[in-house]
């Protein structure tokens, strides 16, 4: 059966490109079901309002309980994994990526303002997994954008959906490492010339290479995943790079 993600927001058009692309043939193939959702739909007033002033004070507007209870109500299956994309998530990352795509799907609750009251997320861990995750240390306008982000990491990890198996596994952040540099013809273009190992036609040489230019980026540019990697993830030969 499908995978199915279901997104509720006060913003649908924003989540058109859901549609497009790889998640629309992967849709179109069954293998991904994508609903969009409209908050307002489940509020009761004729202003459809779905904020109010924050209880304490402070700047800004806080995201009503009702409408969201509502619409979680209707659109989420039980047990399934609720995503709310908050600043002050915990890290998504490609493993977290990896565990949801082995899941049935995901619904997300996309916030605005300065955020959905936070019961909602409380009274939604009652009936099914809560996860509030940030995409990065920055913060955007509301959880659309971030939504769009994961749903693409996620979905593309589902069997079937990326055409090339093998890409999806030689991505960056498969083994904890950076992707090294790719090239493709003309070898010689503009006075640079691709690295010659690559035209060598000796795959030991090439994978070695491949390894050592990854490791190299890793340290020069992620620091931090070197840092991380498990203690046996470097060989002899990587340390000598
Ligand atoms: C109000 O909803 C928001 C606002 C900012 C924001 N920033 C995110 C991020 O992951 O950077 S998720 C998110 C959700």
């Amino acid at each position: 059966t499908a995978y199915r993600v279901d997104v509720v927001t006060i913003f649908p058009e924003y989540l058109a490109p859901l549609r497009q692309s790889l998640l629309g043939k992967a849709a179109e193939r069954g293998l991904v079901a994508i609903g969009v959702h409209d908050l307002r739909q489940w509020t009761d007033d004729v202003h459809r309002t779905v904020d109010d002033a924050p209880y304490g004070g402070g700047p800004g507007m806080v995201m009503r309980p009702e409408p969201w209870a509502r619409a979680l109500e209707a659109v989420r299956p039980s047990g399934t994994r609720l995503v709310v994309p908050t600043p002050a998530g915990r890290p998504f990352t490609q493993a977290v990526a990896a565990g949801w795509a082995a899941e049935p799907g995901l619904v997300f609750a996309c916030g605005r303002y300065e955020g959905i009251d936070q019961r909602v997320a409380d009274w939604a861990a009652q009936h099914g997994p809560v996860s509030e995750v940030s995409i990065g240390d920055y913060v955007l306008a509301g959880g659309e954008s971030a939504v769009l982000v994961m749903v693409e990491a996620v979905t593309r990890l589902i069997p079937g959906v990326v055409g090339n198996r093998e890409s999806v596994e030689y991505d960056s952040h498969a083994d904890g490492l950076l992707e090294g540099p790719s090239y493709t013809r003309p070898a010689s273009w503009r006075g640079l010339d691709v690295p010659p190992v690559l035209l060598s036609g000796d795959h030991a040489a090439i994978a070695r290479w491949r390894r050592a230019e990854s490791l190299r980026r890793t340290a020069a540019r992620r620091p931090d995943l070197l840092a991380a990697l498990p203690e046996d993830a470097l060989g002899p030969a990587d340390r000598a790079v």
